[in-house]
Formats: C-alpha cells, structure tokens, sequence
C-alpha cells in the first residue's frame, strides 16, 4: 500500500482508538432494566455498537440488527441511555493496547490527527478528554456533528477541507464496514485493525493492522522513500 501521498489520520474510535463496550453494555442494560428488559450479553451491544447511539438504542431495546423499538419506548429509552452513558463514559473503556503510543509517535511526526466517530460528539469529545488524549486532535467529529455520518464520504470530505488538503491525501483507520465504506466513498485509504468490534477479514479494506505503532512505522517509512521514487 501506498502511503508517500498521505498528510492526516483520520481514526474511528470506537473499536479503534478505545475498547469501549464494557461501558456501552452497562449502560444500555442499565436501560433495559429500566424498561423492564432482561440484559443482554456484552457481545450481543457488540455487534449493535457502529451506527450512533440513535440505533443503538433501537438495537438494544429489540436486539436485532435491523430492530426498530415501538418510538415511546425508544424515547424513554434514548434519554435514559444517553444520560446514564454521559456519567459513565470511562468507567471501564481503556484505549487499546499501542494506541496511546501510535498517537503520540504520529502526532510527533507532525501529521495532524482527527477523529471520525459516529459516536455523538457530546459523547465523544467528554470521552477523549477524560482518557486525556483530545488535544491530540486537530479535529473532533462526531456522528452528529455534520448532516450525514460514516459511511457517507460527508465527514472526511469535511476534514479535508478543514485542513486544506484533499481526501485522497488522508488515510481512515477503522474497524467497521462504516469506516471502509466512508474511505472508499471519500477517496481515502481504508486501514483497518484487527482487534476492533469486526472482524478485519471482511472489511476488505487496503491494509490490517495490529496496532496504531504499526501504522506510524509504515507511514515513516512511505516518507523515508525518496521524493523522485514516489508515485
Ligand atoms: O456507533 C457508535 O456510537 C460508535 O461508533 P464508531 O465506531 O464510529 O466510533
Ligand atoms: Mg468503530
């Protein structure tokens, strides 16, 4: 893969910068029993977790993939998750093993570093500050934050213009179909890491990676080829 052309680091979060679903699941079985609803398993809030938190809840409350909850219930539901999340953002998320690190050698590499989560960004942004990681961060884009969310090309075309560069000159590393498909729509590389909520193997994206470190190496590399080898 060909990285020589890249000027940014665009990361998804969830999945990717932190492990997040001990929170997710406590918060959105903490909802499930407010409504009278048995839990569900930590994996089951898993595969539910990607989309915002709007279908999450509808996930949560009907436990299907396609699942839409009866709109009353979603309601009390969305306030209740939204709230008992928001004071329980970091309770357990950690970031990821190498990630703290990979953040640090890039953004000392010079590359600005942005986020892309379709987390809402009143989540997101108190999410990062607490793991004390946001001033890494040239930018905080939540799934909110715009009209459209990954995988719509909106975010990253977004970020390109906010940096003056273009989107085929920043590379999304992610760990879901949503931020493969936001890459592919936008014209940016697609990393993918292979400990995120997927599995990397049918992602198709250009690149796995086992962590952010890894990412860093490769990209120093890319630079360290000469500019008349470049293509
Ligand atoms: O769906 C979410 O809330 C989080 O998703 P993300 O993987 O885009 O951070
Ligand atoms: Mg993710």
């Amino acid at each position: 893969m060909n990285l020589t052309h890249i000027k940014a680091v665009a990361f998804d979060l969830d999945g990717t910068l932190v492990d997040s679903i001990a929170d997710l699941a406590a918060s959105a079985n903490a909802m499930r029993a407010e409504l009278g609803l048995a839990p569900l398993a930590a994996e089951r809030i898993q595969s539910h977790v990607g989309d915002g938190v709007a279908s999450l809840v509808h996930r949560a409350l009907t436990d299907e993939r396609d699942g839409q909850a009866d709109a009353a219930l979603w309601e009390r539901g969305f306030t209740f998750f939204i709230q008992h999340y928001h004071r329980h953002l970091t309770v357990h998320t950690r970031m990821y093993p190498g990630a703290a690190e990979g953040l640090k050698l890039l953004h000392g590499f010079g590359l600005p570093l942005v986020v892309v989560t379709n987390k809402s960004e009143r989540l997101a942004v108190p999410l990062l500050a607490q793991l004390g990681i946001d001033s890494a961060f040239s930018l905080i884009l939540g799934g909110d934050s715009l009209p459209e969310k990954k995988p719509s090309p909106l975010p990253l075309q977004h970020v390109a213009e906010v940096l003056g560069i273009t989107p085929q000159q920043i590379v999304m590393v992610g760990d879901s179909e949503n931020d493969v498909l936001c890459a592919r729509a936008a014209g940016s590389a697609a990393v993918a890491v292979s400990y995120g909520y997927r599995d990397a193997a049918n992602l198709h994206a250009d690149l796995v990676i086992d962590s952010l470190v890894e990412l860093f190496a490769l990209l120093k590399k890319s630079a360290e080829v000469p500019q008349n080898l470049r293509v």
